[in-house]
């Protein structure tokens, strides 16, 4: 379908999947500001439908529009736009699927499912010279896919790090704050319309896992799947973690890291990780507290940028779909498409264990004489170099608490296997990296 058919009068038809908390905040848009909108698209938005899981409950809607069957709605002539914000990935592929495939244009929200079907549904926009807009999957409100697609489009990345979970951020910015209750927390974010519908995507980092996919996809012009990207979570953080944290002079953020990884002589890597890490007070990541995202981009020619806003939440969010909507519709009524999926540079994803980060190891031990040789005896043995070690606690309270400098991830695991054989070693209670430091 090309936009020869839409004149200034001819309206776009939307159809809106799923009335949660962005899908209501997007039909809310697109109904209290139908003129702006119709100006800014050079025709008007039309409104054609809303697919919902049960019609039965009263949202106040024009019962006309509501209906059970999205995939009907989908497949309506007079629907040029699907926005699918259902979540989930097998029925809400589906959906795009059938959307991309009657040249219909897609916008969607949707993280898990772009970071496991983007090729397939990219191969489905390019054979009908359609639209596939994802801005609101990463970030929220903020713009990083459209900078990196286009504004960087003449740039080389080198990195795209940050902090793309709010519900996460809200959770360590409150347990580092006020020491306040993981599971109260939880719930708070689950209320305020942040977390995922499992919230064990947010905690366990699938939901950062499958948003540093699609960044790094994009910045380094390569697919990358959320089975290619390092994942740790935040349930294991505990008070004793944050206080050892304060203690030197850092906080606690879940952190997405996508780098490009030079390789001597050879093509460069990828890597692609999440993981809960210490960063120092003084880091621009330190500060963003709540749940608020912030994603820093390093770039060859326009060196640092920083975005920072809003990550979640039905209005936020709202915003970034709708920029996309405006896009495709733009694109309805005067021809042509956005950016296509890029991936001709197709690197390589570098294993974890090549990595190097420097670590913070905290362990109960024996309060005995000869404890601190012994475990600096395993740090040497493995190449591990020691930065810094506090003793906390004493008697059977007693904890020592390690910081490398930087080694690689392969080292500290075994340094950290020894260290657990050691008899004077009750536990190995945590192990995170340190970032934001260099030494
Ligand atoms: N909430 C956020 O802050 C946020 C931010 C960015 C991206 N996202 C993404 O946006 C999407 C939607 O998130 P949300 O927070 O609005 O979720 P939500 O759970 O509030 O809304 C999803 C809605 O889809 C409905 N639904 C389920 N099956 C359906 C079906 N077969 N037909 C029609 N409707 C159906 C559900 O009843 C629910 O109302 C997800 O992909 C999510 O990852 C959410
Ligand atoms: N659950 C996600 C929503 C935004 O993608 C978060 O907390 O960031
Ligand atoms: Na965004």
């Amino acid at each position: 379908m090309t936009g020869a058919q839409f004149g200034a009068d001819q309206p776009v038809g939307v159809a809106v999947l799923g009335y949660g908390n962005v899908g209501s905040e997007v039909v809310r848009i697109l109904q209290e500001q139908v003129d702006d909108l119709q100006q800014r698209v050079g025709a008007p938005l039309a409104l054609r439908g809303i697919a919902v899981r049960d019609a039965s409950r009263d949202r106040g809607l024009d019962p006309d529009l509501v209906t059970t069957d999205a995939r009907a709605l989908v497949e309506r002539d007079d629907v040029d736009i699907v926005v699918e914000l259902i979540g989930g990935i097998e029925l809400p592929r589906e959906l795009v699927l059938a959307a991309l495939s009657s040249g219909k244009s897609v916008v969607t929200a949707n993280k898990a499912l772009l970071s496991e079907h983007t090729g397939e549904l990219a191969e489905a926009a390019e054979a009908r010279n359609v639209d596939l807009y994802f801005e609101a999957a990463v970030a929220g409100a903020i713009p990083v896919i459209r900078p990196l697609t286009q504004s960087l489009a003449g740039d080389r990345v080198h990195r795209v790090a940050g902090i793309v979970n709010g519900t996460t951020n809200f959770i360590l910015s409150a347990m580092s704050e006020t020491g306040a209750d993981y599971g109260e927390t939880l719930a708070e974010a689950g209320n305020r319309g942040y977390a995922e519908a499992d919230p064990t995507a947010d905690v366990e980092g699938f939901d950062a896992a499958a948003k540093a996919a699609i960044l790094a996809s994009i910045a380094f012009h390569s697919r990358v799947s959320a089975s290619d990207v390092h994942r740790e979570g935040i349930s294991a953080i505990t008070p004793q973690d944050f206080e050892s944290a304060h203690a030197l002079g850092c906080t606690i953020k879940l952190l997405s890291i996508c780098e490009r990884v030079p390789s001597p002589g050879g093509r460069d890597r990828i890597s692609a990780r999440v993981y809960p890490a210490l960063v120092p007070d003084s880091h621009p990541l330190a500060t963003v507290g709540g749940a608020f995202n912030a994603v820093v981009v390093e770039a060859e020619n326009a060196g640092r940028l920083m975005f920072y806003g809003q990550g979640a939440g039905g209005a936020p969010t709202a915003s970034a779909v709708m920029g996309d909507v405006v896009m495709a519709a733009r694109n309805k009524v005067n021809g042509g498409r956005g950016p296509r999926e890029s991936k001709y540079a197709n690197l390589e994803i570098a294993p974890i264990g090549d990595i190097p980060t420097r670590y913070f190891v905290n362990m109960q031990v024996a309060d005995k004489a000869g404890v601190l040789s012994a475990v600096a005896a395993e740090f040497a043995q493995h190449g591990v170099s020691i930065s810094t070690v506090r003793q906390e606690g004493e008697g059977t309270g007693a904890r020592l608490v390690v910081v490398t400098h930087t080694a690689s991830d392969s080292a500290l695991s075994a340094t950290v296997s020894a260290l657990e054989q050691l008899e004077f070693v009750t536990a190995v209670t945590s192990v995170l990296r340190l970032e934001g430091t260099h030494r």
